[in-house]
């Protein structure tokens, strides 16, 4: 791997919403820093960049108008956007950021286990037109308590760890999987290997996606894991869409071979008006917000500016994926 000398140069960021270089300037000492807004934009600064903050905004035609380029900072966790061996051909580091959103991700994942267990859907629902809905009523199944419950969360990185804790102390049952079967890192939680992950699906009140999009993962949520779930039991996704497979899943929840599903990510986003998924009663949606936060700036500045002395000074790069 090559040694990246770089000086205490300008760093370019490319987001819509993220104000980077705001939180930068807060920061005594840090470089000097051009934000864009847009794909047009950033085509105009590419060639001059060295180092560049991105996310979604990256696709892989840019690395031909990036002659400069040494160093990619992801302003997001999942790194699937990026041709890994396109940059890595080209000598250039990717890093992600991995922990940035991780405590706010396990929250969010927690609240739609909630929303879930507790209906907080119907009861806004109930809310907009003025209906009362006590114990008892509405003929409508019992509320759920997660106490006692177990929780099966696929992929124990920062997300998932962070989750499994929260879920111990609320006390629920806590199994995990992780790529590798390296033990897991979360005393208290019962390690699942691949081979047993049907079986482990069959066991669990809650199933909570964590982990990135991988060849592996691509379609992991398939009509068999479906099929292996408890009637009983709900789906949880924060990791991305397309580790569901949306059409099985939207039969599985239209014949109530499972009792519900929340959904962060999806294949298609934004996700299409056309999409049957907005319409199902037992599924509650966020829009790909679970990562935000208002700490977000900070956290990713505080990994940029990590890598950007690690460039000077030689030093390993934080949460490098290339
Ligand atoms: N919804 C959001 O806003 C949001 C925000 C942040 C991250 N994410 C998604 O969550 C993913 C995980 O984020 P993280 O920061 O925890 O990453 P991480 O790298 O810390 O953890 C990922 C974990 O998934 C595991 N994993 C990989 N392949 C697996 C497989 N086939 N089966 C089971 N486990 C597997 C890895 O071993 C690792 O433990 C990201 O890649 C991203 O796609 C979504
Ligand atoms: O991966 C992440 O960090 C979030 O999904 C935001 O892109």
């Amino acid at each position: 791997m090559s040694q990246i000398q770089s000086p205490n140069q300008t760093i370019y960021v490319a987001h819509e919403y993220y104000d980077i270089r705001a939180e930068l300037e807060k920061r005594p000492g840090s470089p000097p820093c051009v934000q864009v807004r847009t794909f047009a934009q950033l085509e105009q600064i590419i060639p001059q960049a060295e180092i560049l903050v991105i996310s979604m905004l990256w696709r892989d035609s840019l690395l031909e108008r990036a002659p400069r380029l040494k160093l990619i900072q992801s302003i997001s966790s999942g790194v699937e956007q990026f041709d890994l061996e396109q940059i890595r051909a080209r000598d250039i580091h990717l890093c992600n950021a991995r922990g940035a959103n991780a405590a706010v991700v396990a929250e969010h994942a927690l609240a739609l286990m909630l929303s879930l267990s507790r209906r907080l859907y119907e009861a806004r629902d109930n809310q907009h037109r003025a209906h009362w809905s006590g114990t008892g009523m509405d003929d409508r199944p019992r509320l759920q308590e997660l106490t006692g419950k177990t929780v099966l969360i696929i992929g124990m990185g920062t997300i998932g760890d962070r989750l499994a804790r929260i879920c111990l102390a609320l006390g629920m049952q806590v199994r995990g999987m992780r790529h590798s079967s390296r033990p897991l890192d979360v005393p208290g939680v019962t390690q699942v290997m691949a081979s047993d992950l049907h079986a482990a699906m069959g066991q669990a009140d809650h199933i909570v996606l964590t982990c990135p999009l991988t060849p592996q993962t691509e379609g992991l949520m398939n009509q068999r894991a479906f099929a292996a779930m408890k009637r009983d039991a709900c789906l949880i996704n924060v990791a991305r869409g397309r580790v569901v497979d949306e059409s099985a899943l939207i039969a599985a929840l239209r014949t109530n071979a499972i009792a519900g599903a929340a959904l962060d990510t999806y294949a298609d986003e934004p996700l299409p008006s056309t999409s049957p998924l907005w319409q199902l009663p037992n599924l509650v949606m966020t829009s790909h917000v679970a990562g935000e936060t208002q700490f977000y700036e900070r956290n990713v500045v505080d990994i940029l500016l990590d890598n950007t002395r690690a460039l000077e000074t030689g030093g390993p790069l934080r949460n490098q994926i290339v």
